[in-house]
């Protein structure tokens, strides 16, 4: 029996970042840059207006008040996207709008609620200083820049700075893609009725949204039968588009566990008993000339899913190059809001929902049990050395993922 870090570390330093790739910025959402960025230009690009209003030489309006109006004649319109070079000689204006090049000479903008919106002459009833309202050319990004590190990971906001520096492709460490397929003679297709003794594969589904979940991207492969050859050809012929595959069922001690048969033979797989409840037969190891990562998770509902926030993603996080710090990963605190139990010796992954920070059991804790499993928000940690968890006690907990905003 090894404990769930041991099986956790050899995963991690099992796995490497895929090859950088390059991708264009909206492709590349959720991804993580492979290397520095440069502005091509600067932000904003030329001198311009913040407000609608008036382009003005700030010293023509230094005195204006309400009770002491500035009149100046209007010479010109500027719109947004107006791309002619216009100067403003002093004593005079120009309308402006929001995001209009300011003319050469300005250097302030009277909004329009301070005049009287004139378009032929303008009343000027605020005082106004250098520089008010206007951006000035490179204030936000310096052509040149490094604007986003190596190592960002890219949500909306940062795709918006490349987009808007003039970076429409980036160098990123893609999404990993990843084979999910089940095994088992017991499986019918999702939508399919199973006749007695029949189940629906509902594993490959749960973990195909698990993969998107995590923000990786999932290729279903679903039920393969318990037939050693025709698991080994379907591995075979999915490992070309693979950086990861993830197996659910036949690692056990059954007759007929056909993944571990095929697989206990090849590459470096390796099948342990991991020291927790429920996941305790899991499989990992690395198959091809890729050293494809393979992950056999059992085939218990419960423990492939347990299974899957403990080691899997941690994995597909790290080969996206988005390494969590430590063990344990993503952990939130909670508190015990009812008496817990877990078995001495193994690390107790309980189903619980959370209200607030107050955990309570999401119900029967079978590792069979897809009613309890679909009613948690978290996995409660409860550590090998602790059996019992009285209310009040302190605890942590694994959110669930696509359920953090439960
Ligand atoms: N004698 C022993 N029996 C078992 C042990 C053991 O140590 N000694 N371990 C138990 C534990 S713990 C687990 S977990 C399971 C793991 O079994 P396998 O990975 O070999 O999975 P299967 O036997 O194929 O299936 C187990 C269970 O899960 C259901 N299943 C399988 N695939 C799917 C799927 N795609 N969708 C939905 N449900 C699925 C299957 O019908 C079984 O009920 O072994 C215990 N036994
Ligand atoms: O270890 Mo198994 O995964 O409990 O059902």
């Amino acid at each position: 029996m090894i404990s769930v870090e041991q099986h956790l570390d050899r995963i991690l330093t099992t796995v490497s970042v895929i090859r950088p790739f390059e991708l264009g910025v909206l492709d590349a959402q959720g991804c993580v840059l492979a290397e520095d960025v440069t502005a091509r230009g600067s932000l904003p690009g030329f001198t311009n207006s913040a407000m609608d209003g008036y382009a003005v030489h700030a010293s023509d309006v230094a005195g204006a008040a309400p009770e002491s109006p500035v009149v100046l004649p209007v010479v010109g319109d500027i719109a947004a996207g107006n791309t002619a070079a216009l100067s403003l000689v002093p004593g005079q204006t120009m309308r402006i709008m929001t995001g209009a090049p300011m003319p050469r000479g300005a250097d302030a903008v009277v909004p329009v609620e301070a005049t009287d919106g004139g378009l032929v002459r303008v009343e000027v009833r605020k005082a106004s200083v250098v520089g008010q309202h206007v951006r000035e050319v490179g204030e936000d990004v310096e052509s040149g820049a490094v604007i986003l590190r190596a190592g960002t990971l890219l949500g909306p906001g940062q795709i918006a700075l490349l987009a808007a520096a003039g970076v429409a492709r980036v160098r990123v460490a893609p999404r990993p893609r990843v084979v999910v397929l089940s095994t088992g003679d017991e499986l019918v297709e999702v939508g399919r009725t199973p006749a007695f003794g029949q189940i629906v594969d509902s594993n490959s589904v749960m973990l195909t949204a698990a993969v998107t979940a995590v923000g990786a991207t999932p290729y279903r492969v679903g039920g393969v039968r318990d037939d050693a050859r025709q698991l080994r050809e379907t591995l075979e012929g999915q490992l070309v588009r693979a950086d990861a595959i993830i197996t659910t069922g036949g690692v056990s001690m059954g007759a007929f566990d056909t993944v571990k048969e095929v697989l206990s033979r090849v590459g470096t797989m390796q099948f342990d008993k991991v020291a927790m409840r429920p996941g305790m037969p899991q499989g990992f190891g690395t198959l091809g000339e890729e050293k494809v990562p393979v992950f056999t998770l059992p085939g218990n509902p419960v423990s492939a899913l347990v299974s899957f926030h403990v080691f899997v993603a941690p994995a597909l996080r790290a080969m996206a190059g988005r390494p969590e710090p430590s063990f344990p990963p993503g952990y939130v605190p909670a508190v015990a809001a009812e008496p817990m139990t877990s078995v001495p010796g193994k690390m107790e992954f309980l189903r619980v929902t959370l209200d607030d920070d107050q955990a309570r059991l999401a119900g029967g804790q079978g590792s069979h049990m897809l009613g309890a499993l679909a009613a948690a928000d978290a996995l409660a940690v409860i550590p090998e050395d602790v059996t019992q968890v009285r209310p009040g006690d302190p605890i942590e907990c694994l959110p669930l993922l696509g359920r953090e905003g439960q």
